[in-house]
């Protein structure tokens, strides 16, 4: 028939049709449908009658009421009564929201659960039905139908509502729940349709769906077993995991424990049984064990298990177990491990491990009531080669140094590597010093023979100091501390040896540290004078200049001579800030008598390595200058031989920008180092200092004599002047002058003074050219 075309349920935007009627549903159906003529009939009558008529019609969507009372006045239509009640009882006792539409889309009949679970307030309902327009409009109003232009949703329904077929779709409205709505086409035309509030199955469902979901796609393994621990499910991440399929893991036992070795034990975490026990105990457990993927491999793993239990008699029905392969995870942790424990260039001990070590190794010497040596070690020359040859060249050498000292000596000894180029060496259970001696030759021998690094041959010498357990200390700081200290002496007495420590190193070493700490900001106190030595011609005797001379005066210790603070000042970097005041001071001294009126008078100030190899030296020089208005020719800068030697190529350039602002240039000590030739006729100098070994023996030792003698006639020959330091004698002075010395300087002379002291010289006895 025309009406099986389908019918919408018009209250709802419709859906694909779908089957599933509920029974009560079936009932209404096939009593309408044997029922046609009578429902014709009735609505026929219903038009018929006038408004005034039935107006009276009572009670929210009871046409049936209304009916009844139409039925009351016309007889004969009786059996039409008993079928409306009998439908709208049929209604009023279906367990869900139910509505019938005819078809030109008036609503017919309803129940009160339809009403209700609609939420159509009763006004809509009173006096006739609403027709499906109406409870669109009124809907879409109140924005059941989600948003949109409510006309246009209004159209767009009546228009399908017009085309019925059947359908079920669910809806969800602006409150959040869920409608089940499903519509039938009616045979006469109109259709018929339940509605279900199915927010609870939905959210159910959605729950159930969610959980799936993390099932699925969880990164960690997955398992459920039943009570007897047997395999039910697992997830993908299992699989991936274990390398064992879904299928082939149900049904065997899951093993949490880490018990999968022949004898039934695992490395790392209990055995399974251990933990079925704690989980049957307390209903979980958690900690690392070792799994065993399908290729026979283990790995470590995390792990969680849990019962389930049911939610009415909370009777425990299932085991959920969730574990995480962390491999990646131990590996990164062993890595760390090893580089907080390890030296990363040499793979030795580093100085974290080696003070565990050396702890441990102390205690049991200790317990075992043996001896322990430890020895430091450092490369002679190695920074030399660092700098010259570059790092990674460094690097290739200290690999090979660490292998040596490895191979050198037992498995069960330490070695480490501080950083730089010092190496530690712990030897265990030794007898005593003589043993000792045997291992530090052997060192000393095996890492003095030559390294091949990157196709060449390099050379270098380990000075090695020792300290021994218990002879020199029993605390672990203090023999490290002690094995330093005898290095030291070790490297100062001429490197490529080993030295013993002995109490008086401590002793030397102590003051050092006292002195190191009272220096610094011993210039910020203002607790350095400037003391000057004169200068004469050697042949007409004037003066010809003044040596700046630094002294120390500590508030406690007195006056502190050069000779006990320079060298330390040098190994602390101390010296360029003392250096530098000693400059400044020295141009301020100069300025002050030039403006007292006292004639012009050179003066030569001291200049160490450390200051040379700062950058912003020639500007600290040009710049102080300038601040005392001072002429450039006044000031000469001595440096040592060995300095410029150290790195004659540097010293060039540097000599020259020095010589470039005007100043004079003297190499002091010379004699002492080692000078090529061909660099010093490079260096732009003007005066050459022969040293003062040279000029104390010169009356008695010919060499003394000759070298003085070769070196006056070298510098002739390079157009520099001579001055000798030092004398203290007229004979010497007697010699020097003999052998072609242009200048002389030395206690026969004058001691170097006060500032005060030059000036009243200045003025009465020093003659000045
Ligand atoms: N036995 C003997 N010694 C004599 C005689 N005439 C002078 N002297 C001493 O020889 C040293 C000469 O200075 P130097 O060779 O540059 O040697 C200096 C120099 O290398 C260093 N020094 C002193 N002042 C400074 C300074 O301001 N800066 C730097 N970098 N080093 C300085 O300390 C060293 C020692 O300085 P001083 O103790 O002042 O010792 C001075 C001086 O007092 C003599 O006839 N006989």
């Amino acid at each position: 028939s025309g009406a099986a075309a389908g019918a919408s349920d018009a209250l709802e935007a419709p859906a694909p049709a779908t089957a599933g009627f509920g029974a009560g549903m079936l009932t209404l159906a096939v009593l309408l449908a044997g029922g046609r003529p009578i429902y014709r009939r009735y609505r026929r009558r219903r038009q018929a009658l006038a408004a005034g008529q039935l107006s009276s019609a009572a009670g929210a969507g009871t046409f049936m009421t209304s009916d009844a009372g139409i039925a009351a006045h016309h007889s004969g239509e009786n059996e039409l009564v008993q079928r409306a009640a009998m439908l709208q009882t049929i209604l009023d006792n279906i367990p869900c929201a139910v509505s019938l539409v005819d078809h030109e889309l008036q609503l017919v009949a309803c129940n009160e659960e339809f009403k209700r679970l609609l939420d159509f307030p009763p006004d809509l309902f009173a006096g006739s039905l609403p027709s499906l327009e109406t409870l669109f409009r009124y809907n879409a109003a109140r924005g059941e139908y989600g948003p949109g232009d409510p006309e246009q949703i209004v159209a767009d329904l009546l228009a399908r509502a017009l085309q019925p077929a059947p359908h079920s779709f669910e809806r969800r409205r602006r409150d959040g729940t869920v409608l089940l709505v499903q519509g039938q086409p009616l045979p006469q035309g109109g259709f018929v349709t339940t509605y279900a509030d199915i927010t609870a199955r939905k959210r159910d469902e959605e729950r159930l769906q969610l959980a799936d979901k993390v099932f699925e796609n969880s990164p960690d393994a997955i398992v459920i077993t039943d009570l007897g621990h047997r395999i039910v499910s697992v997830n993908p991440a299992y699989t991936q995991i274990t390398g064992i399929a879904a299928a082939a893991a149900q049904g065997t036992c899951f093993r949490p424990g880490s018990d999968h070795g022949e004898e039934g034990e695992g490395a790392g975490g209990p055995d399974s049984r251990t933990v079925w026990a704690i989980v049957s105990a307390h209903g979980s457990w958690s900690g690392e064990t070792t799994g065993l993927r399908g290729d026979g491999q283990r790995y470590p793993r995390t792990l969680m298990i849990n019962g389930v239990r049911d939610p009415k008699t909370r009777e425990i029905t299932h085991f959920i177990a969730i574990f995480s392969d962390i491999t990646a995870r131990k590996r990164a942790e062993a890595d760390i491990q090893h580089l907080a424990y390890h030296d990363t260039l040499t793979g030795l001990a580093n100085r974290f491990s080696l003070t565990a070590r050396l702890q441990l190794s102390v205690a049991e010497a200790r317990r075992n009531g043996q001896r322990l040596a430890v020895m430091f070690l450092d490369l002679d020359r190695f920074k030399h080669i660092n700098d010259s040859l570059g790092h990674p060249v460094g690097d290739e050498l200290l690999k090979q140094v660490a292998r040596r000292l490895r191979e050198a000596v037992r498995e069960t000894d330490t070695v480490a590597r501080l950083g730089g180029d010092e190496f530690v060496v712990v030897l265990q259970g030794i007898g005593g010093a003589h043993d000792v001696t045997h291992v530090a030759a052997k060192l000393l021998a095996q890492l003095s023979a030559p390294y091949c690094v990157e196709a060449t041959e390099l050379h270098t010498t380990p000075s090695i100091g020792i300290s021994l357990f218990p002879d020199d200390s029993a605390d672990p700081a203090a023999l490290m501390r002690n094995a330093d200290t005898a290095m030291y002496h070790a490297k100062a007495a001429g490197r490529a040896k080993f030295q013993f420590y002995t109490d008086e190193m401590n002793r030397a070493a102590t003051a050092r540290l006292d002195l190191e700490r009272k220096l610094r900001g011993a210039v910020a106190r203002g607790e350095f004078e400037l003391w000057y030595q004169p200068q004469f011609d050697s042949r007409h005797g004037h003066l010809t200049g003044l040596e700046a001379l630094v002294r120390w005066r500590h508030p406690q210790d007195g006056l502190i001579a050069p000779l006990r603070f320079i060298p330390l000042a040098e190994e602390t970097g101390v010296i360029v800030e003392i250096g530098t005041w000693v400059l400044r001071e020295a141009c301020r001294q100069a300025r002050q008598w030039l403006d007292a009126g006292l004639p012009e008078v050179r003066i030569s100030v001291n200049l160490s390595v450390r200051q040379l190899r700062e950058k912003c030296l020639v500007d600290t020089v040009s710049t102080t200058l300038a601040a005392n208005g001072l002429r450039p020719g006044l000031l000469e800068l001595e440096i040592t031989e060995s300095a410029v030697m150290d790195n004659p190529g540097e010293a060039v350039a540097l000599l020259q920008a020095l010589k470039d602002l005007g100043v004079r240039i003297a190499i002091d000590d010379f004699g002492t180092g080692h000078s090529s030739l061909s660099y010093l006729k490079l260096f732009p100098l003007d005066h050459l200092k022969i040293d003062r070994s040279f000029v104390s023996d010169i009356e008695h030792d010919a060499n003394d004599a000759m070298i003085v003698a070769a070196a006056v006639s070298l510098a002739h020959n390079l157009g520099l002047s001579v001055i000798a330091e030092g004398v203290e004698s007229a004979v010497q002075v007697a010699r020097l002058r003999e052998l072609g010395c242009d200048e002389l300087q030395g206690f026969h002379f004058s001691r170097p003074v006060t500032a005060d002291v030059v000036e009243n010289s200045l003025r009465s006895v020093w003659r000045t050219a």
